[in-house]
């Protein structure tokens, strides 16, 4: 048929206007489309804006004239739905007037029906029964895939995990920006596979040990994954045994929420001295429970609360009036849900290492980082392995191992003793007694029956055992496996509201390939005929449209209404006009797709 210019395409060519009726913009003294459809208006003396010619005037083309390329520039439509939920919905396209003349559309769809009542273009040389019963004009279903579903929102609660939408962002965007952190001057450029150096922690002042040895840890990107790792370095480390590493072996085959993954070890020369350096998965915005638990009491400014507090937790702080407060002055007290919370993730990774016959040896409130709200992990594991590796019997090592099995649990209990008191030596003989009445003010019973358990010495035939623990902790365990579900639930509700995030900016970065290549406008596969006209054209309807006054309208719910109709292929069909007005296609979503996918494979 002669008005499929580009069967290959399918797009619908409608019309060459043959006269010049119009300006380019709109304007007030536009003559109204109701005139030129129907001839009348029943809005003219009712408030309609646009030119009504008297009655005596010529009358304009009648409706079955074909549909001028100036038609698209009437008041732009916007979707009904998108306009009455944006903020920044384009006021001319609601004036009163156009609201009247499109009252009627908004009775049930999405777009004024009179505009698309148009008439296939007159073609002397191919009447056909289309021109004289032009199809109507069908408003498609909506794709389910144009919009996320909507469930029931839950993501303004605070949950034990997961802290309220808003909050989560802040934390996400805090964490991306720490992952981008650049690297100062001073430190290697590249150093067996990783670059981009940044201290996580300060450089000047007193010098970090850890053990026997000045210890740093970094933030480094890996070269062959490009993902951020964090490297602790040893300095002036000599490596005696190759055997050392089986530590890290060891411990890089180990996989526990609860313990940051260790990755690898290698020594290096790169830091001007012989640096041993082993690499773990990094956490963004990591502290340790030093840091976040204890650190307001040495005088430094106490860090951000660690949102662990539950609403109906409440957070107590110890006062003067308090009789532990002799203890230590105001220092605020971890809520039992999360003191718990603590435990449970301690101890299944303590299970889960002692299951492979190893001890843990990093329970240490320096070493626990916190990781997200009441999230923890064990960092620095095999670390302590590798540096005081020695050659034992294999009956030596047995009961070296039974021996540190049994400090983990020791110094489990000593952590649980300082979280619960807020200071770091409240295991100690000085203040235990006092740390007991604390513990007995402020938690229930069983947990310091835990914590009694875990620091009592080993009987010559009663070992501690961590099996025994977590029989003793059963229930807690049961609650935080509900949290850590819920926690899930959320997540992925949060994901949903996502998703279409990555399907819109696949789109738009294939928008960006495909369009302005004036390098290419002699390649006939790629000129801006055919597909490539079409997608030109769709972008400057989704991008490019402009109010009476030459205005952009900048209507972020049209966009993402198109993108979303183009990405889920609907077969919605839209109006396309050329820039200099010449010409006009109608074409479905659809087709734009096919011509989208085409151009950019
Ligand atoms: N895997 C990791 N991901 C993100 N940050 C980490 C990681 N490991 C350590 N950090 C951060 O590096 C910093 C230094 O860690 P380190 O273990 O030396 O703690 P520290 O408080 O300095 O302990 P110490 O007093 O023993 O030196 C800490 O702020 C910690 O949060």
């Amino acid at each position: 048929m002669a008005f499929f210019a580009r069967p290959q395409s399918t797009a619908v060519r409608i019309s060459q206007p043959t006269d010049d009726p119009e300006p380019r913009r709109d304007t007030v003294q536009r003559q109204c489309r109701n005139i030129v459809i129907y001839g009348h208006c029943k809005y003219q003396d009712k408030g309609c804006q646009y030119f009504h010619p008297p009655p005596d005037a010529p009358a304009s083309p009648p409706p079955t004239a074909a549909l001028s390329a100036h038609a698209i520039n009437a008041p732009i439509f916007v979707p009904k739905a998108a306009a009455v939920t944006h903020d920044d919905y384009d006021e001319f396209s609601y004036t009163a007037a156009d609201a009247a003349a499109v009252d009627d559309l908004t009775s049930g769809g999405y777009y004024d029906d009179s505009q698309y009542q148009y008439v296939p273009p007159y073609d002397p040389n191919g009447i056909d029964s289309l021109y004289l019963h032009p199809p109507p004009f069908l408003r498609q279903p909506l794709n389910y895939l144009l919009y996320t579903p909507s469930l029931p929102d839950d993501s303004s609660t605070n949950t034990h995990f997961i802290p309220p939408a808003s909050q989560l962002r802040q934390h996400l965007q805090s964490q991306s920006e720490s992952i981008r952190t650049v690297a100062p001057p001073g430190l290697p450029d590249e150093c067996q596979g990783y670059h981009s150096f940044v201290p996580l922690e300060p450089t000047s002042g007193e010098r970090r040990k850890l053990g026997n040895w000045y210890s740093t840890v970094y933030r480094a990107i890996r070269v062959s994954d490009g993902r951020p790792y964090a490297l602790r370095r040893i300095e002036n480390y000599r490596l005696m045994h190759q055997s050392a590493f089986s530590a890290i072996e060891l411990w890089s085959s180990i996989r526990h929420p609860s313990i940051v993954p260790v990755q690898e070890a290698f020594t290096t020369k790169a830091f001007n001295d012989n640096s041993l350096l082993v690499s773990y998965a990094y956490f963004p915005d990591a502290q340790t429970l030093y840091d976040v638990h204890f650190k307001s009491i040495n005088g430094a400014p106490p860090p951000p609360p660690p949102s662990s507090v539950p609403p109906s937790a409440g957070r107590r702080t110890r006062g003067p009036s308090d009789p532990a407060s002799e203890m230590e002055p105001q220092n605020s007290v971890i809520p039992e849900r999360t003191l718990w919370s603590y435990i449970v993730q301690i101890a299944s990774a303590i299970k889960k290492v002692h299951e492979t016959g190893n001890p843990v040896r990093m329970i240490d409130a320096t070493k626990i980082l916190v990781t997200g709200q009441n999230r923890i992990r064990i960092s620095s594991c095999g670390i302590i392995d590798l540096l005081m590796h020695n050659s034992l019997t294999l009956q030596q090592s047995i009961e070296y191992n039974s021996t540190l099995l049994q400090e983990d649990l020791t110094l489990f209990g000593r952590l649980v003793f300082s979280l619960s008191c807020g200071t770091i030596h409240a295991w100690t003989a000085p203040q235990f007694q006092k740390s007991l009445d604390w513990m007995t003010r402020w938690y229930q019973p069983d947990l310091k029956s835990v914590a009694l358990y875990l620091i009592s010495k080993p009987g010559v035939h009663k070992l501690k055992t961590i099996d025994h623990l977590m029989e003793m902790i059963r229930p807690k365990v049961q609650a935080e496996m509900e949290e850590a579900l819920l926690a899930t639930d959320r997540l992925q509700q949060d994901l949903l509201s996502e998703l279409e995030n990555a399907r819109l900016v696949r789109l738009l970065c294939k928008f960006g390939f495909i369009n302005e290549r004036p390098e290419f406008a002699l390649e006939p596969r790629w000129s801006e005929t055919g597909d490539r006209y079409i997608i030109k054209l769709f972008r400057d309807y989704v991008f490019h449209q402009v109010d009476e006054h030459g205005n952009p309208i900048v209507n972020m719910s049209h966009v993402l209404t198109c993108l979303n109709k183009l990405d889920a292929g609907s077969e919605e069909k839209v109006m396309l006009v050329s820039r200099d007005d010449t010409s006009c296609l109608v074409v479905s979503y659809k087709e734009i797709k096919a011509c989208m996918e085409g151009a950019f494979r």
